[in-house]
């Protein structure tokens, strides 16, 4: 049988509104949402499904580059780009379309935010294959974390690669250290020489004084960035799925503002396959230390 709710808590649940994030549009009518969690705040445009900012006290760990087109005449460079289904050069455009298409927003509160891409006619037309990915962006305290799950939804295998192409914001350059006890003896690619090169690094931090762009396999786990100039760590943490990293910076490039980012890449360049039906999960964390 039923039970009437007392009026007075009938009340209290219509007048408790659900919490979500706020909506907003950029200067050129680009869609974002703003969530927060006390001293934590971050900024995620539907364009690309990119997270712009994560701030904590004001200050901004993400980068978003000078010469960034914020109005959807080109991806955005900056932040935390979805580079899917392609990494490299390959079939498909460099970094593959993932940041190039709206994604939807499915569901949102104060401090998350969940966002899909799926097939449709343009993306099959050039990459043939059904597929979602579901990416969840959610502040814990000042921590962000990030899960992005693809599911294979045809019915064949496919091969895909995926990065979080993540532009950090740091005070200079030339004061940042990079490190990971997975560096040591780990060989990475070395984009810089012509043709790219196989190489093997030793120690397990790295400074940049020159234009850099190395794939490192296997590289994975924590990674941690020391901004020397700033006294400040951030910690990149790759808890499941993002098996490799990449370091990018276009060292003297200032129409890039190149002295004050670097990028640190989650990645899976490997080339996953993925069954008719499965998931593959990446999750990545920023911990401000
Ligand atoms: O696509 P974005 O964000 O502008 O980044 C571009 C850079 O991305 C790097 O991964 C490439 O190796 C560079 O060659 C390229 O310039």
């Amino acid at each position: 049988f039923h039970v009437p709710v007392p009026v007075q808590q009938a009340h209290n649940m219509r007048s408790t509104p659900a919490r979500m994030a706020t909506e907003g549009t950029n200067e050129s009518g680009l869609k974002k949402l703003t969530i927060s969690s006390g001293d934590a705040s971050a900024e995620v445009f539907t364009l690309g499904g990119c997270v712009t900012s994560f701030k904590v006290k004001d200050y901004d760990y993400l980068f978003v580059r000078p010469d960034a087109m914020m109005d959807g005449s080109k991806p955005i460079s900056g932040g935390l780009p979805h580079c899917f289904p392609q990494f490299g050069p390959g079939v498909i455009q460099q970094h593959g379309f993932g940041r190039n298409l709206e994604w939807e927003v499915v569901g949102s509160t104060d401090d998350s935010v969940s966002l899909k891409l799926s097939d449709n006619e343009e993306t099959m037309a050039m990459w043939p294959h059904p597929f979602e990915c579901v990416y969840k962006v959610a502040l814990d305290g000042t921590t962000l974390q990030t899960e992005l799950a693809v599911t294979n939804t045809g019915s064949e295998d496919f091969d895909f690669q995926a990065a979080l192409h993540s532009y950090f914001r740091c005070s200079d350059i030339n004061k940042v250290t990079i490190s990971s006890p997975k560096l040591d003896g780990a060989s990475y690619l070395n984009k810089m020489k012509d043709p790219p090169a196989t190489e093997t690094f030793s120690g397990t931090k790295m400074t940049i004084s020159e234009e850099v762009d190395q794939v490192f396999k296997g590289v994975t786990g924590d990674v941690s960035i020391n901004d020397a100039g700033n006294s400040r760590v951030l910690v990149v943490s790759n808890t499941e799925g993002w098996a490799d990293t990449v370091i990018w910076n276009p060292y003297g490039n200032e129409g890039m503002g190149a002295d004050n980012f670097v990028c640190v890449e989650s990645a899976q360049v490997g080339g996953e396959k993925l069954a008719a039906g499965k998931t593959w999960t990446g999750k990545m964390k920023l911990l401000p230390a």
